[in-house]
């Protein structure tokens, strides 16, 4: 494959990482209407079969990212996905004439960073685009009501079903591996604790990693383009000394998966009581554990659709859009849980709720 040339130097690209709903879209949002006249190509992945996140993000910030600047990956995680649907992504966008100052990659919640920054070493990347630094979204309410820390429990649980379960625990490994490739820390959604729980998540941030990458605070992501496009790390060069636990677990090059989590759609008609049903939802979702909800809903009478949004059972919820014409009305969320999450009882209880 033959590349032309940049122009000046290469292109920094900034991945963007952090647990299901940490508020990684909320940054990117916020950066693309802040983005001091940068041009910025934007890679998002997402798990989970709705493409919520790029439907919240095109149209936000039309001049530093139009809709033709979106691209999506769906094809599972990032990290897992690298070869096939990544690098071909990259080589496409290198390709094109007008090329990008520079590219922001939103990981999927679950993805582990090291292996998509590895690929910044293939010889193609690598001489066009350097990784300027892993930013990782840390949602410190989450942390700081022991979303990562005991869930010991649930571990034991997932190994009566599968006893060959070599991981700690799901939810703390992967919060661990993101912290492990960050070149900056957001402890993000601030304004949902006090500053006493705020000391302890920053506590609790560094007992997990061994480096000290800064750690800046935030709410609603909002962090200046000029901290978030200008690290200049290269973390391309620094990566194999950020293992995740799964490469010190398997040295040898086995593959990794996202077995512990599983998500599905909801499809249901209209929702006469958006309230109501929104209050009673946050019940389903602290009986079934259901880690994130998302998508959007038909309200009878409204010309615009509803986002809902619950991460744990904090729901937020707000008119996003016009339905389009022609667009087939209804009501779709992804449902996204542990692997031991009962798909069909959820199902039932959520369908109940209409
Ligand atoms: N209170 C509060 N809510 C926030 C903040 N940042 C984000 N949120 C909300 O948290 C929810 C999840 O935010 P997203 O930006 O979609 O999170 P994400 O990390 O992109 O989520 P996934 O892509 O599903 O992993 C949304 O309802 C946001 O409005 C914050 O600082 N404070």
């Amino acid at each position: 494959m033959t590349l032309a040339k940049p122009q000046q130097g290469k292109i920094p690209a900034t991945v963007i990482t952090g647990f299901l709903g940490a508020g990684k879209t909320t940054m990117i949002r916020n950066l693309l209407q802040n983005a001091d006249g940068k041009r910025i190509a934007l890679i998002i992945n997402e798990f989970g079969d709705l493409g919520v996140d790029g439907d919240v993000l095109k149209g936000c910030g039309a001049e530093a990212c139009s809709e033709e600047d979106i691209i999506e990956l769906t094809n599972g995680c990032i990290c897992c996905t690298v070869a096939d649907d990544f690098i071909p992504t990259m080589t496409k966008l290198l390709e094109r004439e007008n090329r990008p100052d520079h590219i922001v990659i939103e990981t999927s919640g679950l993805a582990l960073p090291q292996p998509l920054v590895a690929a910044f070493n293939w010889p193609d990347i690598r001489s066009e685009v350097t990784v300027d630094g892993v930013v990782t979204v840390v949602d410190s309410a989450a942390v700081a009501a022991g979303r990562f820390a005991d869930d010991h429990d649930k571990v034991d649980a997932l190994r009566v079903t599968d006893e060959n379960l070599d991981h700690e625990s799901p939810l703390e490994e992967l919060f661990e591996d993101q912290l492990t490739a960050a070149d900056l820390i957001v402890l993000n959604k601030t304004d949902l604790i006090d500053a006493d729980g705020l000391k302890s998540v920053r506590e609790e941030v560094a007992s997990r990693i061994s480096r000290r990458p800064t750690m800046i605070e935030a709410k609603n992501g909002e962090v200046a383009a000029a901290i978030l496009l200008g690290l200049g790390v290269g973390t391309e060069g620094e990566i194999a000394n950020r293992k995740s636990h799964h490469e010190l677990e398997h040295e040898a090059g086995e593959e990794h998966d996202h077995d512990e989590f599983d998500s599905f759609v909801v499809e249901l008609g209209a929702i006469a009581d958006p309230a109501a049903f929104v209050d009673r939802l946050k019940g389903v979702i602290a009986e079934h554990d259901v880690l994130r909800l998302k998508g959007f809903a038909d309200v009878p009478g409204k010309p615009m659709r509803l986002l809902i949004q619950a991460v744990g059972s904090r729901i937020d919820q707000y008119y996003d859009r016009a339905w389009t014409p022609g667009e087939r009305r209804g009501t779709r969320l992804v449902v996204i849980g542990l692997h031991d999450m009962d798909e069909a009882a959820v199902r039932t209880a959520i369908s109940a709720l209409v």
